[in-house]
């Protein structure tokens, strides 16, 4: 039985690259594994089945009882055979259901059928069980098929189950959880372990499903990715086997011009963010690094770090200037810039001069009132990387979930983008997308997005192509930021990014 796990706030390596399903994908490539002569019913036992497995891979130490929840239809059919492989190893199991056994039809009839013990009614007090301690809950009352917000019993038994000491063990998806979107509808219990048949859901990496889920395990139920429908389009788990490929790693040939001379915008407001920002393009690997800023600024860039130019550029003119030499190979243009008319025209002179381009910060907020004008820029090697906020300013109109919204912007730009969080989407141009699903929560303080846009300009600077190098970028900051944990500050993250390259190269690109 393949199980994948990915352990919340961890790697999510083990899941990197696998295609990110709705629902209604998921239910195609159930069709097509149908179709190919496996029987719905062993599906469905192989998928109880998997649950069981991952909780005692999960807690090695057998719960003494469990407390099945089970809803109306195919999820609670899952939680009938759950129900019944747990018995077969001798846990005192108890089921409580949406409805009475004779309600039940199809495979979940067949799986209720196999359950011979007693099944008491889905209500509040049904949760008395777990007063007694030692259980684990088994939450199978809603899976993808959850179509409205969960009201009523279930919603009050779902309450009722907040702050219970008891682990959730949630089927396929926490109840409530919009399978595709991620968000809570009308209820849903936090669980501590989510196991999910086939394929991850877009619902279990956007937040705030993400935090419901917690800890997610794969289970492979027999589908291949062929089975899904426009496999092309479906957005990847973000992670090495998305970019490793195109990681530009130095060789004997290479000298400090042919691994790319990246350019930073700087200026004198907020030097610190330039300056981390160039910190990173240079730890990623960047032959060299200038800073172009105003004469008056240059003792702020002078005083850590002997290896990076400085040169002097007043404003677009200025830049315009410097990006005449051919031998820049791509620019950062916004961090640590105020959000005004001369960084936007500094951002229209990086882009004129057809260098690979990161906008950022002051250089997104710029066009808050002239998104047409970034849509005007129509190129991939062009990465934007708001976060929500900014995002909001620029795209005010896209609405729906962060993945829809963000491939949308990436349409409608012609440029990649990455919005930011702690489950930053990476969608490009053409319709590429990858969810980030690992960054960890110490990297929300100030300057880490700056490092994260030096990181992505200093692969871009290199040559990788933009797609990959925004992926890339993503995850080597989050894979820094794990590599700190606790007490993490933005100026770690660089100094970081060596052992974050020593054990990516230690570890077999299978
Ligand atoms: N994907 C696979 O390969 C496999 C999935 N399995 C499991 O099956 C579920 C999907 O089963 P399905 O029966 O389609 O849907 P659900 O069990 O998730 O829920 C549908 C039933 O629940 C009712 N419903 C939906 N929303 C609500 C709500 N808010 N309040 C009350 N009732 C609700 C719905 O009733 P309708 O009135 O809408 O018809 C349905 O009765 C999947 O998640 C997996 O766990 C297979 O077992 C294995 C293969
Ligand atoms: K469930």
């Amino acid at each position: 039985m393949k199980l994948r796990w990915h352990r919340h706030g961890r790697s999510a390596e083990e899941i990197a690259g696998l295609p990110v399903v709705t629902a209604t994908e998921m239910r195609a490539a159930e069709q097509a594994l149908f179709a190919r002569g496996t029987p719905s019913f062993d599906v469905m036992s192989t998928a109880g089945r998997a649950v069981v497995v991952a909780i005692q891979q999960r807690w090695p130490t057998p719960f003494k009882r469990a407390l099945v929840l089970a809803g109306p239809g195919n999820n609670g059919g899952d939680g009938f055979i759950v129900a019944r492989e747990l018995a077969n190893l001798g846990c005192d199991v108890h089921v409580a259901a949406a409805q009475s056994r004779d309600l039940y039809s199809g495979d979940a009839a067949r799986a209720v059928a196999l359950w011979g013990g007693h099944i008491a009614r889905l209500e509040p007090g049904a949760l008395a069980k777990l007063d007694e301690g030692d259980c684990v809950v088994v939450d199978a009352i809603f899976g993808i098929g959850l179509a409205r917000p969960v009201e009523g019993q279930v919603k009050a038994v779902i309450h009722a189950l907040h702050g219970s000491p008891c682990p959730i063990v949630a089927v396929d998806v926490p109840s409530g959880i919009d399978a595709d979107t991620g968000e809570v509808l009308g209820a849903a219990p936090r669980a501590a372990l989510t196991v999910t048949f086939g394929w991850p859901k877009r619902g279990h990496l956007l937040l705030p499903g993400k935090e419901w889920a917690r800890d997610l395990v794969v289970a492979d139920i027999g589908c291949h990715d062929a089975d899904l429908p426009g496999l092309g389009a479906i957005p990847r788990v973000n992670g090495t086997a998305l970019w490793r490929n195109d990681l530009p790693l130095p060789s004997a040939a290479d000298h400090k011009y042919t691994r790319g001379h990246a350019l930073v915008a700087g200026g004198a407001t907020m030097p610190g963010a330039t300056r981390l920002a160039s910190r990173a393009a240079r730890r990623i690997g960047a032959g060299m690094l200038t800073v172009a800023a105003p004469r008056e600024a240059h003792p702020f860039y002078l005083i850590d770090q002997p290896g990076l130019i400085v040169r002097e550029a007043a404003g677009a003119a200025g830049l315009k200037t410097l990006l005449e030499d051919r031998r820049f190979t791509a620019t950062l243009v916004g961090s640590g810039l105020p959000a005004d008319s001369d960084t936007r025209a500094m951002v229209e002179a990086a882009a004129a001069s057809g260098r690979a381009l990161v906008i950022d910060g002051g250089g997104l907020t710029a066009f808050a009132d002239a998104g047409d004008v970034l849509a005007g820029f129509g190129r991939a090697d062009i990465i934007l990387t708001p976060h929500e906020g900014e995002f909001a300013r620029l795209f005010p109109s896209l609405k729906g979930d962060k993945l829809v919204r963000t491939r949308e912007a990436a349409r409608i730009a012609g440029c990649t983008v990455v919005v930011k969080g702690a489950d930053t989407v990476i969608a490009g141009p053409d319709g590429r997308t990858a969810i980030n699903a690992d960054a960890p929560a110490w990297l929300a303080t100030a300057g880490s997005g700056d490092v994260l846009a030096g990181l992505i300009l200093g692969l871009l600077g290199q040559g990788m192509p933009a797609f990959e190098a925004a992926a890339a970028g993503v995850s080597l900051h989050g894979m820094a930021g794990a590599a700190f944990g606790p007490g993490l500050i933005a100026e770690d993250l660089p100094e970081l990014i060596p052992e974050v390259l020593r054990l990516l190269s230690e570890v077999d690109p299978e």
